[in-house]
């Protein structure tokens, strides 16, 4: 934890109620500080500034707080004594979390402290001045106490008067320690970031506009959430290239999000429909824009939403001053194209890094190097020579060695990726069929009516799903980390109990499938809800479709890929050699596009290097340019096989 957790930025309103609960005084500010300090009495506060008024300071005793809509950057504290609160809103949502996080640990510690019991009265009619301090970082001791402590109070039987006045709060509002949210489970990852992830994030969080690219696996869709979690929300957008990878990150897709339509409309046309509300508003006030799998993203869809920008916001600054996060692999899936009307074929891909937007941009590049999918070094290394088409004996040997291996464990086959989406979708229906018995059907419930088609798009979970005992099928959301029950953890139908699918995985843990719920966000700010059981049938996927997933045990025939990246893609989501198979390796059918060889060659020598302070890892070279964390790759050193 950082020392900056007892610290918060964010818009802050203060009411103060009469007895009535009618308002008597209020104190609001945009752009407010909130600090946790502590008296000479031990006492905690929390301390209320800004640049225009003087500093005022709040005893956290007696406090609820309403923390629903933490992952929104939205929280409250009532001051019940005071009979005032405090709202929060706009927080940046990773942020809110350990200023909450640390203020419960702190208040845990506090109950034993020895002048705790003393009362606000006496303290105040004590005479003294009071010296006041910034609270210290969490300690592990005091993390592990407080974690105790929220774990013990959800896990106990609440009595029946604990029970009534749950009721009667209703809401999520909580005392402390009670608040094991704030320990597990969060939507924003709390592992400690590698030191090349961090440079990334603080690059993100001064406001450069940054590109950050690396290997399949190196956790870049990890740290995005981390850099979501870092800013305001309100003003933030989350985006991706396909709905599934938007879904992903708790985002909407690029094209959504630009309300032009498919991007084939002329320019006057795009930006006559970026002008209407409510999309004009939306382009206006986003200062932040953050785009996943940028690889799959169109360059003249990007180039076109670039000027839409800057007209729609009048801003003749790049993307009309919005701070741009760019995130992606270029050695992985290159954007769809369709074959325009009249035309039979579609056009070659156009990489967003190939258009006078991206230069304009004068993107802060960083490439992680550390990946986390895979432990192994030596697989490591052949995917990294398979990501640039580089295929040597060592690599043919390895994949080809891996044609006959054993990779299942019990019930659970490997899941086929198939380079057409039809092969795989016709392996799931065959499958099934050939299971005895007939199928039990499970319907998606979505909030909204008529919005299906759209929640299929961007949301993992089909509308329909049927299901056999012997069916496999894939988990689709983080149900319990510790006991394996992860996204992309696969297991076999064992029963239907209560008309619900009991899964068994690969360590054998069982799981009884519930219902779970899957949001999405709309371009308008709203969101649409989707209720369905976590699974979907993985005999086969489609590669396209695997993009962005990590699988415990895979097969793959790659004889038929037809885009450069694509082999990478498959290949990369098995953790090991050891769970993976491919039959008929050639390596003919591994390539990478000489476009994106050439992108990253250039970015290798000509790295754009951060403005501001100067990065723990910045180098400068002889010459007396700096450059980013990446000093010299081995990518390149041997001559690259490239097919095109
Ligand atoms: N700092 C970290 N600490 C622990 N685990 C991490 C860290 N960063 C990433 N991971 C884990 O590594 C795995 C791969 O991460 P992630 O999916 O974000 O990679 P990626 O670069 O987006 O891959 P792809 O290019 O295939 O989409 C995930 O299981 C993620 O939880
Ligand atoms: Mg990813």
């Amino acid at each position: 934890m950082s020392t900056n957790d007892g610290l918060l930025c964010c818009a802050v309103n203060v009411e103060w109620f009469n007895k009535q609960g009618v308002v008597q005084r209020k104190v609001a500010h945009k752009k407010g500080n909130l600090r946790l300090i502590r008296d000479d009495q031990r006492n905690i506060f929390v301390e209320i500034s800004s640049e225009k008024s003087s500093p005022l300071k709040l005893p956290l005793k007696g406090i609820s707080v309403h923390k629903k809509f933490m992952n929104e950057g939205k929280a409250s504290i009532k001051f019940q004594p005071l009979d005032c609160t405090l709202y929060l809103s706009n927080a940046p949502p990773g942020q809110l979390l350990s200023f909450l996080r640390t203020m419960f640990v702190k208040m845990t510690g506090e109950k034993n402290a020895p002048n705790a019991n003393t009362s606000l009265r006496t303290q105040l009619l004590s005479g003294k001045t009071k010296q006041f301090e910034e609270i210290s970082p969490v300690t592990n001791t005091e993390m592990d106490k407080a974690r105790a402590k929220a774990s013990k109070g959800s896990d106990t039987t609440p009595s029946p008067s604990a029970v009534k006045k749950r009721k009667i709060e209703r809401d999520d509002s909580v005392k402390p320690p009670a608040a094991k949210k704030l320990y597990s489970s969060s939507p924003i990852p709390n592992e400690p970031l590698d030191l090349e992830q961090q440079e990334v994030l603080d690059a993100c969080l001064s406001g450069r506009n940054v590109f950050f690219t690396g290997s399949a696996g190196t956790g870049k869709s990890y740290l995005l959430k981390r850099i979501i979690g870092g800013l305001p929300p309100d003003v933030t957008t989350a985006t991706a290239s396909t709905g599934v990878a938007a879904c992903h990150i708790g985002g909407i897709t690029l094209h959504q999000f630009a309300g032009i339509g498919n991007g084939e409309a002329t320019l006057e046309r795009s930006i006559e429909l970026a002008s209407k509300p409510p999309t004009v508003s939306i382009w206006r006030k986003c200062k932040h824009l953050i785009i996943d799998e940028i690889s799959m993203v169109d360059g003249e869809f990007f180039e076109k939403i670039e000027q839409v920008a800057r007209r729609v916001r009048r801003n003749e600054k790049p993307f009309g001053g919005i701070q741009l996060i760019l995130c992606g692999d270029f050695f992985q899936l290159p954007p769809v194209t369709r074959p325009k009307i009249g035309e039979k074929k579609a056009p070659l891909p156009r990489f967003c890094f190939k258009t006078k937007a991206w230069e304009n941009c004068r993107l802060t590049t960083f490439e992680l190097k550390k990946v986390h999918r895979q432990n192994d070094e030596r697989f490591i290394s052949i995917l990294n020579r398979i990501r640039t088409g580089r295929v040597d004996q060592e690599v043919t040997d390895a994949l080809a060695a891996t044609a006959k291996q054993k990779i299942e464990q019990g019930d659970i086959l490997a899941t086929m990726l198939c380079s057409h989406t039809k092969d795989a979708d016709i392996t799931n229906e065959t499958k099934l069929k050939a299971l005895p018995g007939e199928p039990q059907v499970f319907e998606a419930q979505d909030a909204v009516p008529g919005t299906s088609k759209q929640l299929d798009q961007q949301t993992p979970v089909p509308s329909k799903l049927e299901l056999k005992i012997g069916a496999q099928v894939m988990l689709l959301k983080n149900i319990n980390v510790v006991s394996g029950l992860v996204n992309g953890a696969r297991g076999v139908v064992k029963a239907f109990r209560d008309g619900l699918p009991v899964v068994q995985f690969r360590n054998k843990k069982e799981y009884l499938a519930r219902h779970e719920r899957w949001v999405i966000k709309t371009a308008n700010g709203g969101s649409l809800a989707r209720k369905q059981v976590p699974l979907k049938l993985a005999w086969a996927f489609s590669i396209h479709k695997s993009q962005g997933l990590t699988l415990d045990c895979v097969e793959m025939s790659l004889n038929r890929v037809f885009e450069a990246g694509q082999a990478y893609v498959a290949l990369s989501r098995a953790q090991s050699l050891e769970t993976l198979r491919v039959l008929d390796f050639k390596p003919t059918q591994v390539w990478a596009n000489p476009d994106v060889l050439q992108f990253y060659r250039n970015m290798e020598q000509t790295r754009i290097v951060p403005l501001g302070p100067v990065n723990r890892q910045n180098v400068v070279k002889k010459d007396g340019k700096k450059r980013g964390t990446l000093a010299k790759s081995k990518l390149f050193e041997k001559p690259l096989v490239t097919i095109s």
